[in-house]
């Protein structure tokens, strides 16, 4: 089984209307960003990946796995999708519980693996309050943490930062980028800040139904090599600030 998306011509159509147009994307390890304007095709490529939308036509394979069997790309994918909700009256702890259970894990493996994901997302002094009584970003947190429960390959987040405060967005993009480390995480987001500051590879797709998608990361490491090992780390992030500034030039309009 190897570790990439590789995504072939897709088309994806709502009745007539046509909302990716013959997206070719080829996504290895680590945070890979999705940027587009509200509209642009994020939330639909995302579910498309999740196995939540058909494709018309073209051709997914996740980790080796053709999309079309969804049963075994839903082992392999965790997906925190736009409007996350989830059993707000009952306690943290015990929805998290429920749907380790309904994700077939037993008993002990269960009581383990929430404890860890608890830790990992920070919320294990939150596990008796009630999920409606937590805030914006420990919701998001608690996102994470249920997507995490079968310990996917590919992590799916789409718009995760809307509405969360300067803190909590970078401990969320941080929470993330550690993830990472062994996984491939997908964040989909319209907001530039979000990826220059963590994606090592980055999409743009734009203009409604036409997707128009570009790639920097090969200029990114052709830069990043010829530089000082010592200045890497910051070439890396001025060639990311540069580099999807340029694109968006070029697209036009307001970001
Ligand atoms: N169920 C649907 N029926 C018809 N058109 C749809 C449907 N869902 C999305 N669309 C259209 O498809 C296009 C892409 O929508 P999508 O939600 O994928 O964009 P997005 O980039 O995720 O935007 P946002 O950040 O606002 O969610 C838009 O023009 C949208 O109006």
């Amino acid at each position: 089984m190897n570790n990439s998306i590789e995504i072939k011509n897709l088309n994806k159509f709502y009745g007539k209307k046509q909302a990716l147009y013959d997206v070719s994307l080829s996504i290895h390890g680590g945070m890979f960003g999705l940027l587009g304007r509200n509209g642009a095709g994020k939330t639909t490529l995302m579910k498309t990946l999740a196995t939540l939308l058909q494709k018309k036509d073209g051709e997914i394979t996740v980790c080796g796995v053709p999309i079309e069997k969804a049963k075994e790309i839903r082992k392999i994918i965790g997906y925190l999708p736009q409007e996350f909700s989830m059993y707000p009256s009952m306690k943290v702890g015990e929805a998290m519980e429920y749907l380790a259970i309904l994700s077939g894990l037993s008993g002990s493996e269960r009581k383990e693996r929430i404890n860890a994901l608890f830790k990992k997302v920070n919320l294990t002094e939150r596990r008796d309050k009630k999920v409606k009584a937590l805030s914006g970003g420990m919701k998001r947190r608690l996102g994470i943490a249920q997507a995490l429960l079968n310990n996917p390959k590919v992590l799916i987040v789409d718009e995760p930062t809307a509405g969360l405060d300067p803190e909590e967005r970078v401990r969320f993009r941080n929470l993330l980028s550690e993830l990472a480390e062994d996984k491939i995480v997908i964040l989909s987001t319209h907001i530039v800040g979000d990826i220059e500051a963590t994606c090592e590879d980055i999409a743009i797709i734009n203009e409604g139904n036409k997707v128009h998608i570009r790639f920097i990361a090969d200029t990114l490491m052709q830069g990043a090599k010829a530089c000082e090992p010592n200045m890497e780390d910051a070439y890396m992030l001025y060639l990311h600030t540069s580099g999807v500034g340029e694109i968006l030039d070029e697209i036009g309009g307001e970001w």
